[in-house]
């Protein structure tokens, strides 16, 4: 990890009508870190999410990802981004390698580009089984560990995960974090949300969001020594209840 900025966020807010949603957080996030962003369903994090990735405009405030501000060159950031969304974006009707090539397609990748990537991920994966098989025919975790893969298709800075490991079970999940661990050692910044409080705990650092603001930031063993407690669960305990 290194002292690069490449999440800067000032103010950031969003307000549907007279209700905020994201009220004015500020935090930036280092290159090469995980960082956490966690809360309670309705806390704003997808909302926030949005704003980041560009395709949602800030209603007051500001923040750059990967060095553009999100408001005007929201473009650029698209080109550096990776991001999976809560309901993963892969195709049940394509196969594995379909998917693949179709998703590369999207983040410009060059043919040869693409036949290397898929070999790479059919080796780093094991998918040699399942390669020529549709999607909709794989487990929920094989499906996640595959889009995981494909929103870092294009190499991108930073790669935005929104409750990417929902519903798999805590074997599936650890594998799922030893891919996290394996992008952020290579440089991609990863900015994870999850309900999962020992997923937090494997963290660089954490943020906890309570109705639309940042009410805790810091590492999982500052946090836990702030609140006088041995676990992240019981953190967000903490704030949560108030
Ligand atoms: N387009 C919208 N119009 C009005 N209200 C919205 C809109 N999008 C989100 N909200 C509201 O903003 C609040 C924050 O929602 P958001 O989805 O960001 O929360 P979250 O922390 O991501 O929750 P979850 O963990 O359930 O995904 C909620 O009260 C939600 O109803």
């Amino acid at each position: 990890m290194t002292n690069e900025l490449v999440i800067q966020a000032e103010n950031l807010t969003k307000t549907f009508g007279s209700f905020t949603a994201v009220d004015a957080i500020s935090f930036s996030v280092r290159k090469g870190e995980i960082f956490g962003f966690l809360g309670a369903n309705g806390a704003g994090k997808t909302t926030a999410m949005k704003m980041l990735i560009g395709i949602s405009t800030p209603s007051a405030g500001k923040a750059t990802v990967a060095g553009f501000d999100v408001s005007s060159e929201a473009e650029k950031i698209k080109k550096n981004i990776g991001y999976m969304s809560q309901k993963f974006a892969l195709y049940d009707d394509l196969t594995v390698k379909q998917n693949i090539t179709f998703f590369g397609g999207i983040y410009g990748l060059s043919r040869a580009q693409i036949k290397l990537k898929t070999a790479e991920l059919v080796e780093e994966l094991d998918l040699k089984e399942v390669v020529n098989q549709l999607v909709g025919a794989l487990p929920l975790g094989w499906k996640q560990k595959i889009s995981f893969s494909v929103s870092l298709l294009h190499n991108p800075k930073i790669v935005f995960l929104d409750e990417p490991t929902g519903g798999v079970d805590p074997i599936t999940r650890r594998q799922f974090w030893e891919m996290i661990y394996k992008a952020a050692n290579n440089g991609t910044t990863v900015f994870v949300t999850t309900h999962y409080m020992d997923e937090a705990e494997y963290c660089d650092r954490v943020s906890i969001m309570v109705n639309g603001k940042i009410e805790a930031l810091d590492s999982p063993k500052n946090l836990k020594t702030q609140f006088g407690v041995e676990n992240m669960n019981d953190v967000f305990l903490k704030l949560a209840r108030g």
